[in-house]
């Protein structure tokens, strides 16, 4: 019999940072082990109706399917301490998480342009004008006013990591095209040198965006 512990949580989602990353950067943070379920895009439809929205990411919990990208980071952010110090702290990390999020949306020609290289660099150069510098370029001012070290309050919070998160998947996307952000690439950095951050970045699959 065996005697190996079973984790607490299973993320399914598949080879790529995407809408994913941020789940499992909160469990790196929290330094929760965790399935990390990766499906390959040809083997996905055999799964696919398993899944409540037939999408991912897919958090697994006592047995229980919880879909939604942001439902899935608002639960293990209030479990593992990364959702401010009152409420109205928390609507705002909530708010900014969100903002964060659209632009995954906004990448999604990026991926509908297939192998048509053409279609490919023009969803690219759309999704830096309408999505990521406007984004950047506010959160970089914001950073400045606020004069703290994070998005949100004094510490690191859910805003931070999807900070982070978005940040790499616009790099893995549009390399070193992302618009010069002193204030977005210092929190980048600063997120990336927390221990258990930089632990799971240098030990991760392989994750192309
Ligand atoms: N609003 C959902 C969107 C989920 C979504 O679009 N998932 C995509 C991958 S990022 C997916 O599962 N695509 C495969 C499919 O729809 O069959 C969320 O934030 O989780």
């Amino acid at each position: 019999m065996s005697t190996r512990r079973r984790n607490e949580y299973k993320l399914h989602y598949f080879n790529m940072k995407g809408r994913g990353e941020l789940a499992r950067l909160i469990m790196a943070y929290a330094k929760v082990p965790y399935d990390d379920i990766r499906y390959e895009n040809a083997d996905w439809l055999q799964h696919k109706d398993r899944m409540p929205n037939g999408q991912l990411p897919v958090l697994e919990w006592k047995g229980q399917l919880l879909p939604q990208s942001l439902a899935i980071a608002r639960f293990l952010a209030h479990r593992h301490n990364l959702a401010g110090t009152d409420e109205w702290q928390w609507a705002k990390i909530d708010a900014m998480t969100d903002t964060i999020n659209d632009t995954f949306g906004e990448a999604r020609p990026i991926f509908m342009a297939g192998e048509d290289e053409g279609k490919k660099k023009e969803a690219v150069d759309s999704f830096l004008k309408n999505a990521i510098e406007p984004l950047f370029k506010r959160l970089d001012k914001m950073l400045e006013d606020n004069g703290s070290d994070y998005l949100i309050g004094n510490q690191c919070s859910l805003a931070d990591l999807a900070l982070f998160s978005c940040y790499d998947f616009a790099a893995g996307l549009c390399g070193d095209r992302l618009p010069k952000c002193q204030h977005v690439a210092a929190l980048h950095a600063r997120v990336g040198q927390i221990p258990a951050i930089k632990n799971w970045v240098e030990k991760r699959p392989a994750t192309p965006f």
